[in-house]
């Protein structure tokens, strides 16, 4: 860093008393004794360190515990330590040099250092390598807590339940037998020691009970003697996938074989929590999953790796649908098929790089309520699950001062969503993006029930006409209509959206034989609408967008004149110019109906915020005042921007309606068949003042649409752009 910006960094980081977090950067060339520049600190390049151990007196260390020493060699041959001269520094981590001719008794070299600020009034931490060593990511952690006066803290508290899926279901052979039982027992009960309230909580499938070889029928008799000592919830009665049933009755009546099942065998019914095989149906959601699993089990929470992808795992979040928490369920790294340990994948090591700092451990640091799926067959054979667990909660205790605890589902759910209420709203993917999901997507449902493209309003700039006319053309399809909001979906923004994706789909025809066909649809309040970006590309990331600007002046007052005609009290009570010079101080009422005409109209806004999703090449802008005067060539720069061929010509089925004053639809018998009276209404002109003061208002609003417009190429800026802007100007 040049000397002018390091000094403006320190003098920033010194008056707001901000730490820096530092990593030494592996050099080709090995230093010995480098002073770093400018302080105190010398340092040695390209060590190979072995043995770690923490300053027990540091008081960077929150979650990491110290005590304890990382034998063994750390990882690369590049490692930094610094030697300080200065009072200022302490180390927060040693290793010892991993050389033969290195004398043992030597004093450790610090790997991580602090600074406290002694030297310069600058706090910080100082890393010796990258985060390739596991200790050091705790390490990390703890300076940014430290560093940040505790604003970037996580909680010590960790959750943890263990889910043991396939209980019943599994090949001769690879099933319990009494003494696996008695071993899943005792080291329950040695973890409950370490874990306050942990049980395993057993998934089972009815129909496959006592289909073991007799030692392993008596496995199951065992589990079911012990039933009070562990949690239960149903699997599936038949371990049959719910999204291959068509048929929610069919997969009510196998849930409730399950439940009888476990009413004859005395297994508790109440837990409220399921889990489906291969997590098919949660994501993507098969709504007669959800339906069967309220009605039978009443079930309210749930787990699925799936949400939104199954890789990678960090990402993994939960939502709610229909009232059920899907939470999101960690992998441990056993499957169904890592029975034995030498078949592990990597082998033993590879575990054991897992638990100890590695991925599985790194998942309960990272996570504060952890769902683990584990299998039942990783409990049997060398059960692998009893060692995994235990070694890993161990290397938590020993390492960490994280607090451990497990909860039934239910009430780890609600914590959750205490946690991350932010989490609550899905975001539905498209599920032929995914390949894992596609698997468990219906046979019956196809992502081709999917809009290609969007017109997204704003409302009353000619959206209807755009629609309609959209609609003549041969290739084009919109959705069919709602029965409750007519031509428009209204899926993106509002209630529609939790109703889910089946929903969404039912609106559009599938395209037989017609592959080509373009799907899409229009719904005018897209536009402004906070999470509508966020949410369609989410599900239609390919699609493309079509906006209508037309004056923000002049639309602001046809949806005033529109709310009038609608009955709104408000809007007939209020002249147009009180509603849009309405203060907040007034009656919620008319501050609605205000910002109901005024915020749509902040054009550049809105766009800015569907270009952080979507490439400015997906959108496409028509001038709404040139779609009145002209729609046959809109539509046909329409047609070259949705690149349809061969391109329908719109001359001969527009024409000009005098009477209606707007374009209208050519009918066979050569009438015109115009928009009905709530589209073209007549109604007096705005007064001058509210122009007037509608053009000042979206001033900065319209100059940084100009300057969008520019940014996206456009050549020509429209007339209505032109004067709402040159007559503010001049007033
Ligand atoms: N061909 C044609 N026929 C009728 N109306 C047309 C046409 N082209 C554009 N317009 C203008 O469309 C305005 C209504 O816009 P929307 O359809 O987007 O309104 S809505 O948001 O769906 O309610 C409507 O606004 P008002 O004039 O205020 O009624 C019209 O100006």
């Amino acid at each position: 860093m040049d000397k002018w910006n390091r000094e403006l960094l320190d003098k920033y980081c010194r008056e707001y008393s901000v730490g820096i977090v530092g990593f030494a950067p592996p050099g080709e060339e090995s230093l010995v004794g480098a002073q770093l520049k400018g302080f105190p600190l010398f340092i040695h390049t390209n060590l190979r360190l072995k043995d770690a151990q923490l300053n027990a007196a540091s008081p960077i260390l929150r979650l990491t515990r110290s005590g304890e020493t990382a034998w063994g060699p750390l990882p690369g041959g590049d490692w930094t330590i610094f030697q300080a001269n200065h009072s200022t520094y302490e180390p927060l981590a040693w290793a010892h040099r991993d050389s033969l001719d290195y004398p043992a008794n030597k004093s450790p070299l610090a790997t991580v250092i602090q600074d406290h600020g002694r030297y310069d009034g600058i706090q910080r931490v100082l890393f010796g390598s990258g985060l390739r060593f596991w200790l050091h990511k705790l390490l990390l952690l703890d300076s940014l807590s430290y560093l940040s006066h505790g604003q970037l803290s996580l909680s010590l508290n960790r959750m943890i339940l263990v889910d043991v899926d396939d209980i019943f279901v599994g090949e001769k052979s690879t099933r319990l037998r009494k003494d696996d039982v008695m071993a899943l027992l005792a080291t329950q009960q040695r973890i409950q020691a370490l874990v306050p309230g942990f049980k395993f909580n057993l998934g089972f499938s009815g129909k496959y009970f006592h289909h073991g070889t007799a030692e392993e029928n008596l496995g199951d008799d065992m589990l079911l003697e012990n039933v009070d000592r562990f949690t239960w919830f149903s699997h599936m009665w038949n371990h049959q996938q719910p999204h291959l049933y068509e048929n929610v009755t069919h997969l009510q009546l196998d849930m409730a074989l399950n439940k009888q099942f476990a009413k004859d065998h005395g297994i508790p019914t109440g837990s409220g929590y399921s889990v489906s095989p291969h997590h098919s149906g949660v994501y993507p959601v098969h709504e007669g999953l959800y339906e069967a699993w309220k009605r039978v089990w009443n079930i309210k929470v749930t787990s699925t790796e799936e949400y939104p992808h199954l890789r990678p795992a960090r990402l993994r979040r939960g939502f709610i649908h229909r009232n059920i928490m899907v939470l999101p369920r960690q992998t441990c790294g056993l499957f169904t098929h890592t029975i034995f340990i030498e078949r592990y994948p990597g082998g033993r090591e590879k575990l054991d790089e897992s638990i100890q700092g590695g991925e599985l451990f790194q998942t309960i640091v990272y996570n504060p309520i952890n769902i683990f799926m584990t299998h039942m067959s990783n409990y049997g054979n060398d059960r692998l699950a009893l060692y995994t667990f235990e070694s890993v909660i161990k290397f938590i205790q020993c390492w960490t001062n994280l607090r451990l605890s497990s909860a039934p589902p239910l009430q780890l759910g609600e914590r959750y969503f205490q946690l991350y209420p932010e989490e609550a709203d899905p975001v539905w993917g498209n599920p032929c993006d995914d390949q894992r999901h596609q698997k468990i997507w219906s046979r019956n449902k196809t992502c081709d029930q999917l809009p290609r493209f969007l017109v997204i309003g704003p409302q009353k700039t000619g959206t209807t006409a755009l629609y309609t006319f959209l609609s003549i053309h041969p290739a084009i399809s919109s959705n069919l209509p709602s029965p409750d909001t007519f031509e428009e979906i209204q899926f993106f923004n509002g209630k529609n959206y939790y109703k889910g994706l089946d929903w969404y789909m039912s609106f559009f025809p599938t395209a037989k034989n017609e592959s080509s066909r373009y799907l899409f649809e229009k719904s005018a309040t897209y536009f402004d609408g906070e999470l509508v970006p966020r949410r369609a590309h989410a599900l239609l990331p390919r699609a493309k967008l079509i906006t209508i600007l037309l004056s923000p002046a002049r639309r602001a007052y046809s949806w005033y004149q529109h709310t009038r005609v609608h009955g709104d009290p408000v809007a007939n009570n209020y002249s147009f110019h009180s509603v849009i010079t309405a203060s907040d101080s007034a009656p919620k009422p008319l501050r609605d109906l205000r910002n109901r005409c005024l915020n749509p109209g902040k054009y550049a806004q809105h766009l800015e915020r569907w270009l952080s999703f979507y490439v400015p090449q997906q959108l496409h802008i028509i001038d709404g005042e040139q779609l009145r005067q002209n729609p046959v060539e809109t539509l046909h720069e329409l047609q070259r921007f949705l690149k349809i061929t061969p391109a329908f010509n719109y001359s001969s089925h527009l024409r000009y309606d005098p009477k209606k004053g707007f374009f209208c639809q050519v009918t066979n018998e050569d009438r015109t068949k115009c928009l009905g009276k709530s589209k073209g209404r007549q109604y007096p002109p705005m007064e001058d003042r509210s122009y007037k003061l509608l053009q000042r208002y979206y001033l900065s609003h319209n100059t940084a649409l100009v300057k969008l417009l520019k940014r996206l190429g456009s050549r020509t800026i429209p007339q209505w752009l032109k004067e709402d802007l040159t007559d503010t100007v001049m007033t």
